[in-house]
């Protein structure tokens, strides 16, 4: 990209012409984490502290500590969050190339069919209708599968949790290696808590998109909000997550830029 580029750019972003959309959710301690199962180690939700706000702990300043897990809130997942990406190269989220954290987005609207049911899967026919009326998904772009599941009341509907698990919309088992063969996707992207559906557990291979994603050394995003703000193809997604030694995942801002329509 030379210089004229780059300059052009920031006239198109300064102008209004190239608008920003946060595809960020806010961290608080109500935001809901994944739920395993209780033998398992669970994620910690967001806490956080006050250190001083001008007072006698700190009379000119005010900052806090916080903690959480790598996967709580909007977080990246690196290839080596699961088994079949432990031996990836560069697979962690301190070592994963730089020009992984921006690329082009290709958001499949699944809305309504994640109203009407909630355990929705996308499928290999489902993405190829989109591709039908918005031409193929190009190569190394980010797939967002739009659910709206970020509009969803936070302390209930948003896991969805009932006594069988947690019950939200994600990939089928069939689509994820399609979309890396076929495809060469970057990565997948979701609103609900998981890139994977929540009876994922009960798909062969258990969590498929977590499997074949990070199997094949590709990303995920999750816990996305405002994809119906983002057009069907053509967004640049900037999503660098924190430089974590060995990290397997870390909340960060996605940031959307898009034609202003
Ligand atoms: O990556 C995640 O946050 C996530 O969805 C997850 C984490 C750990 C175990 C299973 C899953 S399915
Ligand atoms: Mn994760």
């Amino acid at each position: 990209m030379t210089s004229t580029v780059l300059t052009q750019f920031m006239a198109e972003l300064l102008s209004g012409k190239i608008r920003m959309v946060d595809l960020t959710e806010t961290l608080t301690p109500d935001f809901p984490t994944i739920v395993l199962p209780p033998e398992f180690g669970q994620a910690w939700p967001f806490r956080i502290e006050e250190i001083s706000r001008y007072d006698e702990r700190g009379p000119a300043w005010y900052w806090n500590n916080f903690s959480m897990s790598e996967h709580t809130g909007t977080h990246f997942d690196a290839p080596v969050h699961w088994i079949t990406g432990k031996d990836q190269p560069n697979n962690c989220v301190d070592t994963i190339p730089l020009d992984a954290f921006i690329a082009e987005a290709c958001v499949i609207d699944c809305s309504r069919e994640s109203e009407d049911n909630p355990d929705f899967l996308l499928t290999i026919d489902f993405v190829k209708q989109w591709e039908a009326q918005h031409g193929e998904i190009p190569a190394r772009c980010w797939v967002f599968m739009r659910t709206d599941w970020s509009k969803r009341e936070k302390r209930t509907e948003y896991l969805n949790q009932k006594e069988d698990g947690a019950h939200s919309p994600g990939p089928n088992a069939d689509v994820v290696p399609w979309l890396i063969k076929e495809r060469d996707v970057h990565g997948f992207g979701t609103e609900s808590v998981g890139t994977d559906a929540g009876q994922a557990q009960h798909l062969d291979p258990p969590f498929p998109c977590h499997y074949f994603m990070h199997g094949n050394n590709r990303y995920g995003l999750q816990c996305m909000a405002n994809l119906d703000q983002l057009p069907p193809k053509g967004a640049v997604i900037f999503s660098a997550p924190l430089k974590i030694r060995s990290g397997s995942g870390s909340p960060l801002r996605v940031l959307a830029l898009t034609p202003s329509s």
